[in-house]
């Protein structure tokens, strides 16, 4: 067994205290050891100097499209309908899967350097985000986004079906860090005789399903006009809220539907910048928490964010949470933290975002050197209103170092953004042909 300590830090611990300790890692199995005042630790082989940093649980970005980072800044300023059919549905019918390749590596490369070791991703010729994320070292449930309007049925089917086949197939790669859905794109973009054929194939497989869910109104009202019932009531008569499932939004949810999730434990992913940008709506988080909801945090695609800082969007979520619920005690810094750690954990099946023996070792560690942290009043404060992506000097996912004093090691930056920048430009100039 080969143990990584990680020194001289203090550590956020699942309680949301932070004590001085040091964390051992068992690095072939992936998983912390034993956490505690450095005296009562065993010597280990590889030791990694937390600097009197702060030591958190690897951020979980629980709904995101990572590829999408070759669209950012690409289209602001419109609605979620036109913004998908005017601009963003036409430059992807352009993208070939080398482009996929090199804006999910771009996007990786955002999250090591940013404290994000895990995150959940909703797109298409995924055997290249699988490839992307086997080499970048990340954890991830991956899969093929449906979309059945506007096709004929052969192409329906086919969709529905390489969703499918994608789930199979690389569910448990690279070493058990890749896990798979089944990724209905939302419930009015995918008709219903194909949810009622496949969905049930999906349980066959043994997979969580994952879709976005009443992120507008104009989501919400055409299901409540023709079938009487709320679009999360819809889902439960489809099969679609089991534990394991998970919906991107839910910002246009009623009592009924928050009853609902809290009773089937489906998770919610809360996504404050794109509600934000894309003038969505404000959900309401803190009445989900109160009732028991799993809410876990997301930044969406880079196209309505725009970027991959979960930082900024555990800031981003407890103003808006106060907004929502005009009240300033509402999704306080402890939330915000927990809600991008343990609670996107759960909502993805990943026994990671607590420092704990036994919990994965996906950890992040932050330079609190900085201006902006000073004076250290309060750690879990600063995480949720001061701290940023670049504060985070080493990021660490199943207990292998893939970025120590901000160095990435494992993947080139310089040829990274050079390629994604090259094959962005090149797709908008097909687009415009
Ligand atoms: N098989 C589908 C691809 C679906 S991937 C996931 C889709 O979600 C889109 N997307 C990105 N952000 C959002 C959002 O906030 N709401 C709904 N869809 C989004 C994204 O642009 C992409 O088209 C097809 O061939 O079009
Ligand atoms: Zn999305």
């Amino acid at each position: 067994m080969t143990t990584l300590r990680i020194a001289g830090g203090q550590v956020l611990r699942p309680g949301m205290t932070v004590e001085r300790a040091d964390v051992l890692l068992d690095q072939n199995e992936g998983k912390i050891l034993a956490v505690g005042p450095a005296d009562d630790l065993p010597d280990a082989d590889e030791t990694l100097d937390a600097g009197d940093g702060l030591v958190i649980p690897g951020l979980v970005n629980a709904h995101c499209h990572a590829a999408m980072t070759l669209l950012r800044g690409y289209a602001d300023d419109k609605p979620l309908e036109s913004w998908l059919r005017e601009d963003i549905w036409p430059v992807e019918a352009e993208l070939t899967p080398e482009d996929i390749h090199a804006g999910t590596e771009l996007g990786l490369l955002e999250m090591i350097q940013s404290g994000t070791t895990g995150f959940a991703d909703m797109y298409y010729h995924v055997e290249k985000v699988v490839e992307a994320v086997e080499n970048a070292g990340l954890r991830a449930r991956l899969g093929h986004g449906v979309v059945t309007i506007g096709r004929n049925e052969a192409a329906a089917r086919e969709d529905f079906e390489t969703s499918l086949e994608i789930a199979a197939e690389f569910d448990g790669a690279a070493d058990g860090r890749i896990s798979t859905a089944v990724m209905p794109h939302s419930l009015t973009t995918v008709g219903e005789e194909y949810l009622e054929e496949y969905i049930p194939q999906t349980r066959e497989l043994g997979v969580p399903l994952h879709y976005h869910a009443n992120e507008t109104e104009d989501e919400v009202t055409p299901i409540v006009d023709e079938r009487g019932e709320r679009p999360l009531e819809y889902a439960r008569d489809m099969g679609m809220t089991d534990a394991s499932d998970f919906v991107a939004h839910g910002v246009h949810v009623d009592e009924t539907e928050i009853g609902l999730l809290a009773e089937t434990g489906t998770g919610v992913v809360h996504c404050p910048a794109s509600n934000m940008k894309l003038a969505s709506g404000m959900a309401p988080v803190q009445a989900m928490l109160d009732a028991g909801v799993t809410v876990g945090l997301g930044t969406d695609g880079t196209a309505s964010n725009n970027d991959l800082d979960m930082f900024g969007e555990m800031r981003d979520a407890a103003m808006l949470g106060k907004l929502a619920s005009n009240d300033a005690s509402a999704v306080d810094a402890e939330t915000v933290v927990r809600m991008a750690t343990e609670g996107s954990a759960t909502a993805l099946g990943f026994d990671s975002g607590r420092i704990e023996a036994g919990a994965n070792a996906d950890l992040a560690v932050i330079d609190l050197t900085a201006s902006h942290l000073t004076p250290r009043h309060d750690l879990v404060s600063h995480l949720a209103y001061a701290a940023r992506g670049s504060d985070v000097k080493h990021t660490i996912c199943d207990g292998n170092v893939l970025m120590a004093d901000r160095e990435v090691l494992i993947m080139d930056e310089t040829s990274i953004r050079e390629k994604a920048e090259k094959r962005a430009k090149e797709a908008i100039r097909r687009v415009d042909n």
